[in-house]
């Protein structure tokens, strides 16, 4: 391919960030349609966003099934920007199972048959020795990425380029849950092949129709990559996601720049920001604890990882840390003698005290080791049955259950199952979430121990601190601060996890907590954020967040004020109004 025809960029920008269509126009007095060229171009009626959002409201009802609501979204969300984030925001709990978990792992699945417009970026391994060049078609100065090569898209296998429902769907939450503007999110693809036979033979298929590189050809594309977006946007932050085997990419780029992989370090934090409370609500002191983890992959190690940083905060040394945990792989126990070779990340929590005895079966394991604590990160749904359920509750008063793989289906219990088995003693949380259910006189709500809870405020709180690299102190600060971000209310009624629907106030002690850690480590460029108090930095941060009620809610006076004021008066005054005629690209 010819450079010219490499950087050609015919038509419109690839993400529509449009709020120029009629709908948004629709809260315009006519005075101001007058001004804009747009009278008579809409419906007479002159509507605030909340009829707006009503009507979405409907229309979402209207939609049948949940792959049918996310592609209302989906085009709400390019078609009237402003509008799809508040309507996000004010419903955050019951749209967010919609455009993330589960609803986002079908619409990967189906990526090929349901794309309807380019959301984000493509690069192709074909593309090498021009990334640079290319990121030069992305119209917006980005802050934050998230990047993917579909190769395990949530416990749904290798999905090649459609995996960019993932990198859409981080980023939406990155906006509702954090502020950061959308036009500032880049949702990037990498498509360098799939292993996915299926997909390849699929006459819709949207990328490579060849087998998956080898790893170090994804470490040359991935090499070329890094320095090409710091060098496009060099205060750039870099998420990881969903990667088969993430660990390389994260030792060789965390320390050299701002990235961190949400699944390996986001998850571990999230995970150990509720099971702090967990700890504190079994009423098992932390040195009792013992963990058995189903799935020894990315995830599981993660978290198994930042679980120990805990312990030895609680005062365990590293070793008596590391012995509270037994991982099970799809081989059974991981010990030191199993006699296949143990992939690199599984070596540290190998056990060596099993006297030779291998174990299969997960009950076995339970009978042997008597965990105080269950988590599931193997991808296999219902894994937790019946009677490892009933086993983990005759062990303990209040047994720790985390059945944490995504999607829905792929989690290794159900709360109903967990509530029932357990004679609602367990204390819970899943990675794609569950409808509260009523037990004896209570109503018992489930947490959600998803990395939407950090990841957020981790991304934030490094673009504010202009972090040189995200730290692992960094991360930890999330998991902790997270955990202090409960209410009276919420602490009074168990929960593990704060309610979803205050995550933009979670979200702001978690970027704290963040950037407070940058500052501590010294990888923070924003010195002027270190002579802020607690206070002081709180207000910094939430005036940095993209309010999108503040974008658009123009009606009548207001207008007609900002009218008189004239064209300066009124360019400045109405942000929103310069964001809406130009299409929210600042
Ligand atoms: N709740 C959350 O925030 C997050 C959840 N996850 C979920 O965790 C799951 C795992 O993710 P990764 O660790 O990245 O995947 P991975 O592919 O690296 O690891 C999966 C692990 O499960 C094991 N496994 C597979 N079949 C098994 C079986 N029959 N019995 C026992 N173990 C078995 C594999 O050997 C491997 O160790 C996914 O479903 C993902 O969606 C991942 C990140 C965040
Ligand atoms: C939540 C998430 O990052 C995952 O399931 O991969
Ligand atoms: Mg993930």
């Amino acid at each position: 391919m010819s450079q010219n025809q490499t950087l050609a960029r015919p038509g419109p920008p690839p993400r529509q960030l449009s709020t120029t269509s009629g709908d948004y126009d629709s809260s315009n007095p006519p005075d101001v349609r007058k001004y804009l060229g747009t009278y008579g171009l809409t419906p007479p009626a002159v509507e605030s966003f909340d009829v707006q959002a009503q009507r979405c409201l409907r229309l979402l009802a209207m939609k049948p099934t949940p792959i049918e609501k996310f592609q209302y979204l989906t085009h709400l969300r390019a078609t009237n920007v402003h509008l799809f984030y508040r309507l996000l925001s004010e419903n955050i709990k019951e749209l967010t199972p919609l455009i993330y978990t589960p609803t986002v792992g079908e619409a990967c699945v189906r990526w090929h048959e349901i794309f309807t417009q380019p959301e984000g970026m493509y690069l192709s391994y074909t593309d090498r020795g021009h990334l640079r060049q290319i990121l030069d078609n992305w119209p917006y100065k980005v802050e934050i990425t998230v990047l993917t090569d579909g190769s395990r898209i949530l416990g749904l296998g290798d999905l090649g380029v459609n995996g960019m429902g993932i990198p859409v769907g981080k980023l939406a939450l990155y906006t509702a849950c954090a502020g950061i503007r959308p036009e500032a999110t880049l949702p990037l693809t990498l498509d360098l092949g799939t292993n996915n036979k299926a997909l390849r033979e699929d006459p819709l298929y949207m990328g490579a129709r060849v087998p998956k590189i080898s790893a170090e050809e994804e470490k040359e594309f991935l090499d070329e990559l890094m320095a090409a977006l710091t060098d496009k946007w060099p205060s750039i932050v870099i998420q990881f996601e969903d990667f088969k085997n993430p660990f390389p990419s994260l030792e060789r780029y965390q320390n050299t720049y701002a990235m961190f992989n949400d699944d390996v370090q986001g998850t571990g934090a999230v995970i150990v920001g509720g099971f702090i409370n967990a700890v504190k609500a079994s009423g098992v002191p932390a040195k009792d604890h013992r963990a058995i983890f189903l799935g020894a992959g990315s995830a599981g190690v993660g978290v198994a990882k930042q679980i120990v940083e805990f312990f030895i905060k609680e005062g365990l040394t590293e070793e008596e840390a590391r012995r509270k945990f037994w991982f099970v792989d799809s081989n059974g126990l991981v010990t030191s003698d199993r006699g296949d070779k143990l992939a690199d990340h599984k070596v540290y929590f190998a056990r060596n005290d099993n006297n030779g005895r291998q174990y299969q079966s997960l009950l076995r394991l339970i009978d042997f080791v008597r965990p105080t604590i269950l988590m599931g990160l193997s991808t296999i749904g219902g894994a937790f049955n019946t009677d490892i359920l009933q086993r983990m509750a005759k062990l303990n008063d209040r047994p720790i259950i985390f059945p944490l793989s995504n999607p829905s289906s792929k989690s290794e219990c159900t709360f109903e199952e967990a509530v029932h088995n357990t004679d609602g003693r367990c204390l819970f949380a899943s990675g794609s979430p569950f409808p509260s259910l009523e037990y004896g006189e209570k109503l018992l709500t489930p947490g959600q121990g998803n990395n939407m809870y950090v990841f957020p405020g981790i991304g934030l709180g490094a673009i504010l601190s202009e972090a040189v690299s995200v730290t692992q102190d960094m991360i930890y600060a999330s998991a902790e601060s997270l955990s202090t971000s409960l209410n009276k209310q919420e602490v009074a009624d168990g929960w593990l996890y704060p309610d979803i629907r205050r995550i933009r106030e979670v979200s702001v002690i978690v970027t704290r907590g963040v950037i407070r850690a940058a500052q501590q480590n010294g990888v923070d460029r924003a010195v002027k954020l270190r002579s802020l108090n607690d206070e002081q930095l709180d207000a910094y941060i939430k005036e940095r967040m993209y309010d999108p009620h503040q974008e658009r809610d123009i009606v009548g006076g207001e207008a007609a004020q900002l009218l008189t004021s004239g064209t300066n008066g009124y360019t400045n005054g109405v942000n929103g109004i310069t964001n809406g005629v130009s299409g929210a690209h600042l």
